[in-house]
């Protein structure tokens, strides 16, 4: 079996896509897997780290607004999906699945026009402009909100989830811990604002940071690759807490969320899959900068169901992080039944659930 993935620009894109390679290579020692992203995403250093083959267009966003520069992006889509005919006839994929970002756009729609099987994936409850487009080439759509459902033709949807929600069962949260430079007894929270970082999230927790000092839990706080100078910068000032370790970026996240009592985090879906997979508790702080505001919709998917608070941007500040974090991590009961409705919301089988959609399309293709 040979498959193209494509997904770039930012980790909720980028990690699904990882795991669902590492579910095909799981379920299927011979396939042979080719990632097309951008030079200039993060993909270009996560997939490479994975060791998975990789080649890269040129490609841009759609500026909402008209723009000479959209003109520009026309004219580079038709190239990119120029180059990418080239690089599917070449490799001769069997399916071609894109997980969302901007890159997908030429790579999926070349594969729907040289009558390849496509998929694409949508993370969130509210699509992004590039699978709304695609979803008029591909054969089907795989969601993980049934929200979702509502913005693509009927019939080529596919509820599956986010395989990174299968990626992170099972691992061990000791290790993670250790890893971490956490200590292993006492409760933990992780704060992060998604792949890249968010500076409102890390004004709140760097302003928070002396009170942390007296809390009988620990924090690990994630700043993102460019905001940590910042942040180091501010933190040698005022001193950092024993109880609190400050990290730019994390690598192995799933054995690091299997040691933590509880996530304060953006609400990217990819992350939500995780949570939820796991059983986290979490304060989400949905970022208002996203198209359609997809990121509180998102949110609102697990506060309603009790599995999550919501925090908006617009209250957040020291003082409402650190009561929110307080209200559940110091309340056992709390913290249990969250755990609970988390865990109900949780769809740990997705990575099988895409595989078997994408067996059936290559199957349907050969008959
Ligand atoms: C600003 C923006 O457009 N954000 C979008 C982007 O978010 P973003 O890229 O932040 O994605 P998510 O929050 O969904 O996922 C982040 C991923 O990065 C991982 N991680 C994070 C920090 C770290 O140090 N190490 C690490 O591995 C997380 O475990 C997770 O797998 O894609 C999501 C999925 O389509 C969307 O819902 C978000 O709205």
């Amino acid at each position: 079996m040979k498959i193209v993935v494509s997904g770039g620009g930012t980790g909720g894109h980028i990690y699904p896509a990882l795991a669902l390679i590492r579910e095909i290579q799981k379920e299927n020692k011979d396939a042979q897997v080719l990632y097309i992203g951008t030079k200039n995403g993060l993909e270009s250093t996560l997939v490479p780290r994975e060791e998975i083959p990789f080649k890269a267009i040129h490609i841009t966003g759609f500026k909402r607004k008209l723009s000479l520069d959209n003109i520009k992006t026309v004219l580079r889509f038709l190239k990119g999906v120029r180059d990418s005919k080239r690089m599917l006839k070449e490799f001769q994929p069997d399916i071609v699945i894109g997980t969302g970002g901007y890159v997908c756009g030429p790579v999926v729609y070349a594969a729907s026009k040289l009558n390849i099987p496509t998929i694409v994936h949508e993370q969130n409850s509210v699509p992004g402009l590039t699978n709304k487009f695609l979803s008029r080439y591909v054969n089907k759509v795989a969601i993980c909100f049934e929200e979702a459902r509502e913005h693509f033709p009927n019939e080529k949807v596919e509820f599956t989830g986010n395989p990174r929600a299968s990626e992170v069962m099972g691992k061990d949260g000791i290790r993670g811990r250790l890893s971490a430079g956490l200590s292993t007894t006492m409760p933990a929270v992780l704060i992060f604002g998604g792949s890249r970082g968010a500076r409102p999230i890390n004004d709140a927790v760097v302003k928070a940071l002396s009170e942390f000092a007296d809390k009988p839990y620990q924090v690990l706080y994630i700043t993102g690759d460019v905001h940590f100078k910042d942040v180091q910068n501010e933190v040698e000032l005022i001193g950092n807490p024993k109880n609190v370790v400050i990290k730019p970026f994390i690598h192995n996240m799933p054995e690091i969320l299997a040691g933590i009592d509880l996530v304060v985090s953006r609400a990217g879906a990819t992350t939500l899959a995780e949570i939820t997979s796991l059983g986290i508790p979490s304060i989400l702080i949905p970022s208002p900068y996203v198209t359609n505001n997809h990121q509180e919709k998102n949110a609102r998917s697990l506060s309603d169901h009790g599995a999550a608070e919501l925090l908006l941007e617009k209250d957040l500040n020291s003082k409402s992080l650190i009561q929110h974090i307080d209200k559940i991590i110091l309340d056992d009961e709390n913290l249990r039944m969250m755990k609970i409705k988390a865990k109900k919301l949780g769809v740990p089988d997705s990575a099988h659930r895409l595989y078997k959609l994408m067996k059936q399309l290559i199957k349907g293709k050969q008959k």
